[in-house]
């Protein structure tokens, strides 16, 4: 029995987009999807009830922090991620390779694997493959990654095929070193930085080694936007149709729609949530610092175009007012309407490639969001 089943339901007849059902051990997910990021257990500020209400139908957490705290043997102990934290729809783990080239202070990436200094306490760690599948089996997330090197943007075409040729050979370790792909489905990632070649390399090299769902990784890494464009044009095409493609790390709306319309069906980001604590929201006509004196009596929505229970219940004067004393709501209620307004953003999506008119869409939400001028 396989973990994860992609079915395809339905290819645009204008682009590359595609509706699709993800069939998961924790239930079913309509694609394309956006995964709101709960890296350390929660998705901070968020109770799962909460999620689910708002529209949320799989999350992704972090290999890297739950490794280094509280530790995987606990969370397995537990019962898994899934009873530790509450939440019983589908969940997906990062690798912890990203995390620990981004975060972690990096000591040595050799063939066998990645020393690191923890960013918590600056104790010594050495994560394989073989070690970030072992700590993913025990979380028990229904989608689990590869451990990869996501190399550095930009770093020399020499650099880059080196790499993505040792994360093809650890690739094939993880699948070698996994368990469970009866209950857990391990994604492929394929790199090769910003070369067509290399990606065309990466992609044919995981592909072989045949997995039930393929991740682009390498990108949001701070390239320019018509880069990240470029590489999925070409790159998206390669991975089989039948299986789910999912572009790590991106989540502003027009990421979203650009990968939708290159056949991206999963993306995940920490942006709507990060940004919603530092006091700014995503809204139908752009990004809003409700922070801002500007807002100090305006009692309208953060959106008057949307129904969430922030939008229809708090003003931004008041909205604002928690945030200049500091308060937790403050956070609370804009993390609320900022993952309400992606998940909604990507219901409209499915609903604008069931009929035929996503580029229409795409149109008159860059002009009111303020993309096209
Ligand atoms: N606010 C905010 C904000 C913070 C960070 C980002 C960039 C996230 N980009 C990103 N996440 C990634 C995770 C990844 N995981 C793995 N295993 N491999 C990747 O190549 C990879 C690439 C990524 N690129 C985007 C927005
Ligand atoms: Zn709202």
């Amino acid at each position: 029995m396989m973990a994860v089943k992609y079915e395809l339901i339905k290819k645009s007849n204008e682009c590359n987009a595609r509706l699709g059902r993800l069939h998961t051990p924790h239930g079913i997910v309509e694609t394309p999807i956006f995964m709101p990021v709960g890296t350390k257990a929660t998705v901070k500020t968020m109770t799962p009830e909460e999620l689910k209400e708002i529209g949320a139908q799989i999350i992704l957490s972090n290999t890297y922090h739950l490794y280094l705290r509280p530790g995987h043997d606990l969370v397995e102990e537990a019962g898994g991620l899934h009873k530790f934290m509450n939440w019983d729809k589908p969940i997906l783990t990062d690798s912890g390779g990203f995390q620990v080239f981004s975060l972690g202070d990096l000591r040595k990436i050799t063939e066998e694997g990645v020393e690191f200094r923890s960013h918590l306490d600056g104790s010594k760690h050495f994560i394989s493959p073989e070690k970030s599948i072992e700590i993913q089996n025990s979380l028990g997330a229904d989608i689990i990654m590869a451990f990869d090197e996501c190399p550095p943007y930009p770093s020399d075409r020499d650099y880059v095929k080196k790499s993505l040729e040792r994360t093809t050979r650890w690739a094939k370790r993880c699948k070698d070193a996994h368990k469970n792909p009866e209950t857990q489905a391990l994604f492929g990632i394929v790199q090769g930085g910003m070369y067509k070649d290399l990606r065309e390399q990466s992609a044919k090299e995981i592909i072989d080694l045949d997995f039930p769902g393929y991740a682009i990784g390498g990108l949001s890494v701070g390239e320019p936007k018509e880069i990240m464009y470029e590489v999925l044009d070409y790159t998206a095409p390669l991975l089989p149709e039948d299986k789910p493609r999912y572009l790590m790390g991106v989540g502003s709306p027009n990421y979203l729609f650009e990968g939708v319309i290159r056949g991206i069906d999963m993306f995940d980001c920490v942006l709507p949530t990060r940004i919603a604590r530092n006091g700014t929201v995503l809204t139908s006509h752009g990004r809003l610092v409700v922070r801002n004196a500007e807002y100090a009596r305006d009692f309208s929505p953060l959106d008057p175009e949307c129904d969430c229970y922030a939008c229809k219940n708090y003003t931004r004067a008041y909205i604002r007012h928690l945030f200049k004393a500091n308060e937790i709501l403050a956070a609370r209620l804009a993390t609320i309407h900022n993952l309400y307004f992606l998940l909604k953003l990507m219901e409209n999506i499915r609903k604008a490639i069931k009929e035929d008119r996503l580029l229409e869409y795409r149109e008159e939400f860059y002009k009111k969001y303020g993309y096209i001028k």
